[in-house]
């Protein structure tokens, strides 16, 4: 099965919270048909079944913090490993958090060909997480919550930028356009893969 992964396309897509990663993936589904894989949206999952591991886990996302890697990092598996027979590409979406999950990542899984780099400022994504905040019922759509996601975003993940910048692999792309020019740049970077 992990050999069959390997034949995929791994895109990492990382960005700020709000940075509109999820917006962009969906509209890649319906362009390329890649499977789109939320680590965010896979632990909201869980913390939804009312699991024991879900309550742990959504005290952790309830603060802004990181929750242990192993967990995101099964759970991304298992969802590849479940689509893999139907998958001609994966968006993780939201993953790495920092190099260590990347560096364990593809130790268990594969190497990303490209990574997607969801750039919009600061209080862009405060603005936004705020708006959506109104509907989402995410919990961690407030703005305590929001600023310990952006502190921790630049601390832990822009190295992750830096460290797949050395490699060639990453794009950036601006989001503070309208969603459908970032999209066009999106789609760009993808058809650029061979
Ligand atoms: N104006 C504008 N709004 C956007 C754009 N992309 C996303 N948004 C809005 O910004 C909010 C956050 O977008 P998401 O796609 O949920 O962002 P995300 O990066 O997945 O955020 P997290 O799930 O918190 O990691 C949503 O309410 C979107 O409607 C964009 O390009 N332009
Ligand atoms: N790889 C990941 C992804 C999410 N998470 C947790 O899940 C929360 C929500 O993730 P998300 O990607 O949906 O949202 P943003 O924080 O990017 O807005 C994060 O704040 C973390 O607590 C994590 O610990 N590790
Ligand atoms: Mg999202």
């Amino acid at each position: 099965l992990l050999d069959k992964i390997k034949d995929a396309k791994i895109i990492f897509v990382v960005g700020g919270p709000g940075s509109g990663k999820g917006t962009q993936c969906e509209k890649v589904v319906a362009k390329y048909g890649y499977t789109h894989l939320s680590s965010g949206d896979l632990l909201r999952a869980e913390v939804a079944s009312g699991s024991e591991r879900g309550k742990t886990l959504q005290a952790i996302m309830q603060k802004g913090e990181l929750v242990p890697l192993d967990t995101v990092l099964d759970m991304i598996k298992d969802a590849m490993i479940a689509k893999v027979d139907v998958s001609k590409g994966f968006l993780i979406d939201g993953y790495p958090r920092e190099v260590k999950q990347g560096e364990e990542f593809e130790k268990k899984i594969g190497a990303p060909c490209l990574l997607l780099y969801i750039d919009a400022k600061g209080e862009t994504m405060v603005k936004r997480l705020m708006k959506r905040g109104e509907t989402s019922g995410r919990s961690d759509d407030n703005e305590e919550t929001i600023k310990k996601r952006l502190d921790l975003y630049y601390k832990a993940t822009e190295p992750v930028i830096a460290f797949y910048s050395s490699r060639g692999i990453v794009r950036k792309i601006d989001s503070e356009l309208p969603v459908d020019e970032v999209f066009g740049h999106v789609a760009k970077a993808i058809d650029g893969l061979k």
